[in-house]
C-alpha cells in the first residue's frame, strides 16, 4: 500500500519513520514545499529501513501521491513556546486551502489523515475543502492525549499501558476532557484496581496525570522545541489499522453529527477504523461533570470553526 505525507517538517517525516519501523506499508512519498527539505528527509528514512523492513520511502511532488491509499498532511506552522494550538488556526486553514485541492486532483481516491494543528478544526476545514464523506477525513485528535493518559495511569499503576483502557475525548487541546469514570485497567475499573494492589488514586494523583496529560505538549515545545515521536507513532497506527482492516477503537476526530446537543462538529470520541476510515463512533458513558466538559469543550470547537467561514 502507498501512502503520501504533505509535509515533511518534524511530524511529517516522524510518521514516515514510524510507518517504515511498523512495516507494512510498500511505499511512502513526502511532499513539501521545501523539496530540499522532503528529498533529504525521505533519504534519511530510506537508510533506516534495510534495518527492519523493505517500504520505498521517497519524495515527490503532489503528482506523486497518485494512487496513495492515505495522505497524511502535517503541513502548516506548528506552536511556539506558549502559544495555543488553537492560535494557529488562520494560518493553516490558508497552507489547507492549497494543499487539499492539490491532493484531491492527485489522489481522489484516498482517505485524509490530519495531523496539522489545531487537528479538530483543519479536519473539519479539510472535509469542506475535499468534498469527501466525513468517515473519509480522520483526524489524529485525541489519539495522542490518549496515549499520554494511558501511559501515565500505567506507570502510577506499574502496570503496562497496554493493559490500560482509557480515552481522552473532545478537542484536541486545552479543553479535552480525561474520561476518568469509564476507565479500566484489564477489565477492573481503575479505583477498584487501585485499591487492590494497594495504590492511591485520589484527587490529588488525577490532578498530577490530567495536568500531566493535558500540558505534555507546552512542556515539550518549551524543552525543544516541538513534539513529534509521539504523534508520529499514533499517525502510523492509524495507518496500519486501515491498511490492515483491523477495526481497531482508536479516539479520532472527524466532523460528528451531535455530540452533547452539540451539532457538526469535529472532535475525537472512540471511533472503529478500518480500511474504508471511520465504520462507527462510539459514545462511552460519562459522569455528569465529563458529559458537561465535553460539551464545552465541543461548544468551544464550533465556535472557532464558525469563525472561519467555510
Ligand atoms: N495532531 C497532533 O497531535 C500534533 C500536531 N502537530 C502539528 O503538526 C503540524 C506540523 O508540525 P511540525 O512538523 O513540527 O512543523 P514543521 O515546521 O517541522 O513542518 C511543517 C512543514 O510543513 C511545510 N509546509 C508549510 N506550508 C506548506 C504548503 N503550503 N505545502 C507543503 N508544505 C508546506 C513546511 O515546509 C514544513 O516542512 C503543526 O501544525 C503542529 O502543530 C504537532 C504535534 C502533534
Ligand atoms: C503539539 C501537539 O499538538 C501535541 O504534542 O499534543
Amino acid at each position: 500500500m502507498k501512502i503520501g505525507i504533505v509535509g515533511a517538517g518534524m511530524v511529517g517525516s516522524s510518521a514516515g519513520y514510524a510507518l517504515a519501523m511498523m512495516g507494512g506499508v510498500s511505499e511512502i512519498v513526502l511532499v513539501d514545499r521545501n523539496d530540499a527539505l522532503a528529498r533529504a528527509q525521505a533519504e534519511d528514512i530510506s537508510h533506516a529501513v534495510p534495518f527492519v523492513s523493505a517500504t520505498l520511502v521517497r519524495s515527490g511532488a503532489y503528482h506523486d501521491l497518485a494512487g496513495a491509499r492515505i495522505v497524511i498532511l502535517a503541513a502548516g506552522v506548528s506552536q511556539k513556546p506558549g502559544e495555543t494550538r488553537l492560535e494557529l488556526l488562520e494560518r493553516n486553514a490558508e497552507v489547507f486551502r492549497k494543499v487539499v485541492e492539490a491532493v484531491r486532483n492527485a489522489a481522489p481516491d484516498a482517505i485524509l489523515l490530519i495531523a496539522t494543528n489545531p487537528v479538530d478544526i483543519m479536519t473539519h476545514v479539510a472535509t469542506k475543502l475535499s468534498g469527501l464523506p466525513p468517515q473519509r477525513v480522520i483526524g489524529s485528535g485525541t489519539i495522542l492525549d490518549t496515549a499520554r493518559f494511558r501511559s501515565l495511569v500505567g506507570r502510577h499503576l506499574g502496570i503496562s499501558p497496554q493493559s490500560v483502557h482509557a480515552y481522552v475525548l473532545g478537542e484536541h487541546g486545552d479543553s479535552e476532557v480525561l474520561a476518568w469514570s469509564n476507565a479500566r485497567a484489564g477489565s477492573i475499573g481503575l479505583e477498584t484496581f487501585a485499591d487492590q494492589i494497594g495504590k492511591r488514586l485520589d484527587a490529588t494523583v488525577r490532578q498530577s496525570i490530567d495536568d500531566g496529560v493535558r500540558n505534555a505538549a507546552y512542556r515539550i515545545i518549551s524543552g525543544k522545541g516541538a513534539t513529534y515521536y509521539g504523534i508520529g507513532a499514533g499517525l502510523a497506527r492509524i495507518v496500519n489499522a486501515i491498511a490492515r482492516d483491523q477495526r481497531d477503537v482508536l479516539s479520532v476526530s472527524i466532523v460528528t453529527d451531535m455530540v452533547e446537543g452539540v451539532t457538526d462538529v469535529a472532535l475525537s470520541v472512540p471511533r472503529v477504523i478500518g480500511a474504508d476510515g471511520v465504520l462507527a463512533d462510539l459514545f462511552p458513558e460519562l459522569d455528569r461533570d465529563e458529559q458537561a466538559a465535553l460539551r464545552k469543550s465541543a461548544m468551544l470547537i464550533k465556535e472557532a470553526t464558525e469563525s472561519l467561514r467555510l
